[in-house]
């Protein structure tokens, strides 16, 4: 991981201690767990990005649930202030966790009244969710770690309970009423080492390095994963499928796509009547992610693509972990 791991900065990540995100940044840079800074929710941890740190980690898929909107809508909007440097995967195994009784014993999962975790697990945890705890009110957070701290806080007896890691229960002298609480025994979470773009420039006409063109380097050896958004017409017949075909042409694997709404109003240069901004008029922004051999330079189909949308950006290109 030496492309991640260049320099001693701090590293931000989703928190507080003993979040998912948290473990899967000691695994991402295991030589300085001293250097990793919780932060109390994603959008948060982009606003950094763009002001007191220089790399973060994030979630951004699950096995079970899919994708972490949070994360997929600040990179449409903020991909040419950050880039992705590298990702990581952890298995993710939540349990049913709260404060111990008076007399030290575990509270049954019928005297949970409420339970709080990160949307996330809710989609990760449903079976259960539905089988045992439909009677219990849901409250979310903005980490499952936030959860366990919050249940910590609560009083003994008080029927709250989170939905977190055993990690997260120990740190937070929380004792487990359910220890596996997830659909899937296999589940796990994807997370995204993201870093602030370089900036260039003089005094005054500062940019950051986003370029019209694409320059990734073509190493050798590992494949190359990128992640990149674009837009396309709504109103060209065939157009999404034209740039899809882009990949096929140049033997490029998509691994995924993603839609999202565009965060941008259309362009002026759109027609767009108000009647159909009523009516489902409004845009979509497509994610695709794919791979690359090593040594293999994406660059001209990177730019083939471009020319068949409405715009386009390289969230990042990275070496694949596994
Ligand atoms: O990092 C965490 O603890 C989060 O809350 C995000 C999350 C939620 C569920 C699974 C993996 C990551």
């Amino acid at each position: 991981m030496s492309d991640i791991n260049d320099n001693n900065d701090p590293v931000a990540y989703l928190g507080p201690e003993a979040s998912y995100t948290h473990q899967a940044a000691l695994s991402l840079f295991p030589t300085r767990p001293n250097t990793l800074q919780p932060l109390p929710s994603i959008p948060s941890l982009f606003t950094a990005l763009t002001s007191t740190h220089t790399t973060a980690v994030v979630p951004l898929e699950n096995s079970s649930n899919g994708s972490v909107l949070p994360t997929l809508d600040a990179l449409a909007v903020l991909s040419p202030q950050v880039t992705i440097v590298g990702d990581t995967y952890l298995p993710v195994q939540h349990a049913l966790l709260a404060r111990p009784l008076a007399d030290g014993s575990t509270p049954a999962v019928g005297d949970v009244k409420r339970v709080y975790s990160h949307p996330q697990a809710w989609g990760q945890c449903t079976l259960f969710l539905e089988g045992k705890l439909g009677h219990a009110t849901r409250v979310d957070t903005d980490s499952t770690s936030a959860a366990a701290r919050k249940v910590a806080e609560a009083d003994p007896g008080s029927g709250v309970a989170a939905l977190a890691s055993g990690l997260a229960g120990a740190m937070y002298g929380l004792v487990p009423v359910e220890r596996k609480c997830a659909d899937r025994g296999d589940n796990e979470t994807r997370f995204l080492v993201l870093r602030r773009r370089r900036r260039t420039g003089h005094a005054g006409t500062t940019t950051t390095t986003t370029t019209t063109t694409t320059a990734i380097p073509a190493e050798g050896g590992a494949t190359k994963k990128t992640l990149l958004h674009f837009r396309v017409s709504p109103h060209v017949p065939g157009a999404l499928a034209d740039a899809l075909a882009v990949f096929k042409r140049y033997g490029l694997s998509l691994t995924s796509f993603y839609t999202r709404p565009d965060p941008e109003p259309p362009t002026r240069t759109e027609t767009q009547t108000e009647a159909e901004r009523g009516r489902g008029g409004w845009r979509y922004i497509f994610f695709v992610e794919f791979e690359a051999p090593g040594g293999v330079d994406i660059g001209p189909a990177v730019e083939e693509l471009r020319g068949k949308t409405t715009g386009l950006r390289v969230c990042g290109s990275w070496k694949r972990s596994s």
